[in-house]
């Protein structure tokens, strides 16, 4: 029986702190958003992203979501400016999504939430590779974008249709070609945070930078993401839904904004 964390009743979020001693750190994620506590910070840069479609490599079921890895061994990928120093590398993006539209995303906005919420990965290049980068305090920045329910998002749906071939844990296929910058809003308007990895092992070493402008992804596509499961083939199906740590708290840390 395996004893791996996941986000079920027996090894979900409120049992991650018996064996990962991070999850009851100062610097956790993901928080909950109050705005009018978000202090505009006229010292904060825009956000510079610059990714190679050329760079997108894969698309992994990884038991938790699933992601989309990033060849990432130059710069050809990657995110400067904003709160970060030096120049991050785009490592993988993934999402976390809910059984049902009403839930889904990791932060909440004045205790709202979404029902999916991306994350790009990204790791400073003052390190050697994303591993050396992972467990240092300015080792990963990662950008989080809200998916609310409206239009289909053809962008998105590139995304969607390669799921068919990634339905269980370990299914892992070719994934080329693909721009991830077609996933970000127009605005790159900003909240950002010092927090950490919303999996384990919790490592407090990220720069949070959260959208405020949303992508739009339909009921139907909100339907794609729950038909993947968090089992292996052969298993026993359990679905791939509510894979979201809730809030933690914000132990006295300062959201910023980078607009008034
Ligand atoms: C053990 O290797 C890991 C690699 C990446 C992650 C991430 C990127 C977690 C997260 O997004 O919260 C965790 C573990
Ligand atoms: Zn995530």
């Amino acid at each position: 029986m395996s004893n791996a964390w996941g986000y079920g009743p027996t090894n979900g979020p409120d049992t991650w702190m018996e064996r990962f001693p991070n999850a009851k750190g100062l610097r956790q994620s993901p928080i909950n958003i109050v705005t009018k506590e978000a202090q505009f910070d006229p010292s904060l840069k825009p956000l510079k992203v610059k990714y190679d479609p050329y760079n997108s490599r894969d698309i992994l079921n990884n038991g938790q979501s699933f992601q989309v890895d990033f060849v990432d061994d130059t710069d050809s990928s990657t995110l400067t400016g904003g709160p970060i120093c030096g120049t991050y590398r785009l490592n993988q993006f993934h999402f976390h999504w809910g059984a049902s539209d009403d839930r889904g995303s990791e932060h909440n906005v004045d205790g709202a939430q979404f029902p999916c919420e991306l994350h790009l990965v990204h790791w400073n290049t003052k390190y050697s590779s994303f591993r050396e980068a992972a467990d240092k305090d300015d080792g990963l920045a990662v950008i989080g974008v809200f998916l609310k329910i409206g239009a289909p998002n053809p962008q998105l749906q590139k995304v969607l249709d390669a799921l068919d071939l990634v339905k269980t844990k370990g299914k892992q296929t070719t994934f080329s070609n693909f721009d991830a910058k077609t996933l970000l809003p127009h605005s790159l308007d900003y909240w950002t945070y010092e927090g950490s990895l919303t999996t384990p092992p919790l490592l407090e070493s990220v720069t949070w930078i959260v959208l405020r402008e949303v992508i739009s992804v339909s009921s139907v596509q909100m339907a794609k993401f729950r038909s993947l499961f968090f089992t292996g083939e052969g298993e026993p199906q359990i679905s791939m839904v509510d894979n979201y740590r809730p809030p933690q708290l914000l132990q006295g840390r300062q959201v910023r904004a980078s607009f008034q």
